[in-house]
């Protein structure tokens, strides 16, 4: 999976160049690329040739609509986990009825959204839930599509905070609860099983974990087979890492190859996949400008203008992020120094910063970019400390849309209201 490219040693965004959308939209600024989530979105979908299949972009990693459009276009299907993602979707023109929707606290006002615009299938976190569902539909007259998310206690082998697939985690039901789930779904009158799901954490480097946990899947599969359910359709959630800083994840191609080889007796069985990072990390950048340059004794500080508050993967999972200067060709000068620098942020926390111990060559006002950050970056924002949300802008071709503008400080307090 690659990142933007270089050419004439300058950071380039397809065929328009970084800095000049940077001035043209000001900084800190996040910047997609339409190619190249085109480009990600049909490693999946391509291969798995005609093995009956559905990419259900997890709509969390990035969930600008214009993100969301180019998905649809696509005609791609979406992972939901609230019923804000679900509007965004159909917003942005997806189709309901390849939407699937996980999570495990979805409200009746959810559920009755979700079954009224059609949606493909509720993907199903505990016994409640199953039974809530089967309310709602009976109330509304309509039998809702189920499969079950099921815990395959696989260890992911990644970060803690990231990995949803053991026992300790709150995803879903234990694969030795799921087959009795599997029977009280099939006595509920309202609910229609379709298939079965499981994530088992995010940003996996390796094959093995998926394969495990396709394995046990498989096996309850054949349990519920013996109990006269037979599912259409396995979901194995998303979860494929992308390289941040050297690591080697599987190609989609090696990972849907070793699936489909494990699935050849099932050719009806149609997979579904829910990759998030894997389309949307490297289709996009995070580029700020370097306020003020400090050094002390120990330290040699890079303060820019991007903070925790528009990416927080590195305060909240000490994420690695690969950050470079947006023009390499300028010259080092007295003022530009080359030096190890920790990139930091404005905002008042000492986990504030984009990167640490970084060599860069850079003077104040110069521009930075970290990479990979077209993943849970702008998703995962936030207005703390006061700061406006940030400006999103996709390049498509050599023209660059804005496709969310920056928050004016009075959108701040938009929806807050002074004492009577
Ligand atoms: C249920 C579910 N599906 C899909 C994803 C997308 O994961 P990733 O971005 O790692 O592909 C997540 C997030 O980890 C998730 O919780
Ligand atoms: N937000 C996380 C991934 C969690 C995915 C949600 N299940 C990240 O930035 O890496």
């Amino acid at each position: 999976m690659d990142f933007f490219q270089y050419q004439h040693n300058r950071l380039m965004a397809e065929s328009v160049v970084v800095s000049d959308i940077a001035e043209q939209f000001g900084t800190p600024l996040y910047i997609y690329s339409r190619a190249t989530l085109e480009r990600h979105w049909h490693a999946f979908d391509n291969a798995f040739g005609d093995h009956p299949h559905l990419i259900c972009y997890a709509v969390k990693s990035n969930s600008n609509i214009a993100v969301l459009n180019v998905m649809a276009k696509l005609g791609s299907g979406f992972d939901i986990v609230s019923q804000g993602e679900l509007e965004r979707v159909l917003a942005a023109g997806g189709d309901a009825s390849k939407i699937v929707f996980s999570g495990v606290a979805k409200t009746e006002q959810e559920i009755a959204r979700a079954l009224e615009v059609g949606i493909r299938c509720f993907n199903v976190e505990s016994i409640s839930e199953l039974k809530r569902i089967n309310h709602v539909a009976e109330k509304m007259g309509k039998i809702a599509p189920i499969s079950l998310r099921v815990n395959p206690d696989v260890d992911a082998k990644t970060h803690p905070y990231i990995s949803t697939g053991l026992k300790e985690n709150k995803f879903g039901v234990s694969v030795d609860q799921a087959r009795a789930v599997y029977r009280l779904a099939q006595s509920l009158p309202h609910i229609n099983i379709s298939g079965m799901d499981c994530h088992i954490g995010s940003q996996l480097t390796e094959l093995q974990p998926f394969l495990d946990a396709t394995d046990r899947l498989l096996v309850l599969m054949q349990q519920l087979k013996e109990d006269g359910i037979e599912l259409r359709h396995l979901d194995l959630g998303g979860g494929l890492g992308v390289p941040y800083h050297g690591e080697q994840p599987p190609h989609p191609s090696e990972y849907t190859t070793a699936l489909l080889a494990k699935l050849s007796a099932y050719p009806q069985l149609e997979i579904i996949l829910e990759p998030g990072r894997a389309i949307t990390a490297n289709a996009g950048i995070l580029v700020s400008k370097v306020e003020y340059l400090k050094s002390n004794e120990s330290r040699h500080f890079a303060i820019v203008d991007a903070g925790m508050n528009d990416m927080i993967r590195p305060a909240l999972y000490q994420a690695y992020m690969e950050i470079i200067e947006v023009d390499r060709t300028l010259p080092q000068t007295e003022q530009r120094q080359s030096a190890v620098y920790d990139i930091v942020g404005p905002i008042c926390e000492t986990s504030d910063f984009l990167g640490k111990q970084r060599q860069l060559t850079i003077a104040e006002g110069d521009l930075i970019a970290q990479r990979s950050a077209g993943a849970y970056g702008a998703s995962m924002s936030s207005n703390y400390n006061s700061r406006p949300r940030t400006a999103e802008v996709m390049v498509d071709g050599d023209q660059a849309h804005l496709i969310k503008r920056r928050e004016s400080y009075a959108d701040l307090w938009r929806d807050e209201k002074l004492l009577p």
